[in-house]
């Protein structure tokens, strides 16, 4: 039997279910690669269960047809930080595991990404496409992520963008991740860019203690570094989300006012059509 587990975040966070399940198991594999803030997971599975072994991307990417393997006749364990499904690439596992015949079952975890959407109280329904802004180790500009922020503007939707976790387990910074982000949508939408410098990002950090930090597009240079992050553009805010910025997190309600004006005289989908004509004209 295979069995994907979700740690949560932190080590309160691993539900009853979680831990019946390491507990019960004869081989226990953790990843931390994933999440740059887990290093406390294989010490908190290592009270549970003494089985236990750490392996990298590489590693997991080499054992994972052994893993399947070996859940043909042992109830193996691979644990994930957050929840194991959500923004990770686990779910081939499940995918191999189940075309072999092997017995696969999944144990929900808390999630950073949803715990940043929630935690913000910004209407979960109006949020649009998560986009990853891609860290300088992959080579690539960030005109994916830009794309999806000027189609989610479009469609008035908020956009959670995911910081880059690079090979070695590090976070992309937040600040490196505008200044990617503006570079992009230089390139893509030229001097359209100057409307949006006063736009509103805020910078989440969900933890013990949850950083929530608000700057402009045109202003990022004062942004904190933290070890896990997500930025996060909300679209035009009804009341109730100003309310719970103000409240929960002391964002000025002149600044929120600002910000709904901006993206009220913005026209985002022309801007987000002239995007895409660069982006196709670039790559045919
Ligand atoms: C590849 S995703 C993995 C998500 C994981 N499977 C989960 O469910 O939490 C990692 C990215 O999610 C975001 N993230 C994860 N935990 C976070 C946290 N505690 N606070 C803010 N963002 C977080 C960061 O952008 C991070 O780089």
């Amino acid at each position: 039997m295979l069995i994907l587990v979700g740690s949560g975040l932190r080590e309160s966070q691993l539900t009853r279910e979680a831990e019946e399940a390491i507990k019960g198991a004869d081989i226990v594999i953790v990843e931390t690669y994933t999440m740059p803030s887990s290093k406390w997971l294989p010490t908190a599975v290592r009270k549970l269960n003494s089985n236990v072994r750490e392996a990298s991307r590489s590693e997991l990417e080499e054992l994972s047809s052994n893993i399947v393997e070996l859940a043909f006749k042992l109830k193996v364990v691979l644990v994930v930080p957050g929840d194991p499904l959500i923004a990770t690439t686990h779910s081939s596992l499940v995918v191999e595991g189940l075309k072999r015949g092997v017995e696969v079952k999944v144990v929900s975890g808390i999630s950073g990404p949803c715990s940043v959407e929630s935690l913000l109280g910004l209407h979960f329904y109006k949020f649009g496409r998560t986009v990853t802004v891609p860290g300088p180790w992959r080579g690539v500009g960030a005109e994916e992520a830009a794309l999806g922020l000027l189609g989610n503007l479009c469609h008035d939707l908020h956009t959670l963008l995911l910081l880059d976790v690079s090979p070695e387990g590090l976070s992309l910074s937040p600040s490196r991740a505008v200044k990617e982000l503006k570079e992009s949508l230089r390139r893509l939408i030229g001097t359209k860019l100057d409307e949006l410098m006063n736009m509103m990002v805020l910078l989440v950090s969900v933890g013990e203690n949850t950083i929530v930090k608000h700057f402009t597009l045109g202003n990022a240079d004062s942004i904190p570094d933290v070890d896990v992050g997500s930025l996060v553009v909300p679209s035009r805010l009804h009341v109730s989300e100003r309310e719970f910025l103000r409240y929960a997190y002391s964002v000025p309600e002149d600044i929120m006012m600002s910000h709904n004006k901006l993206l009220q005289g913005f026209d985002a989908c022309s801007a987000y059509s002239e995007a895409l004509r660069v982006m196709y004209s670039s790559s045919a």
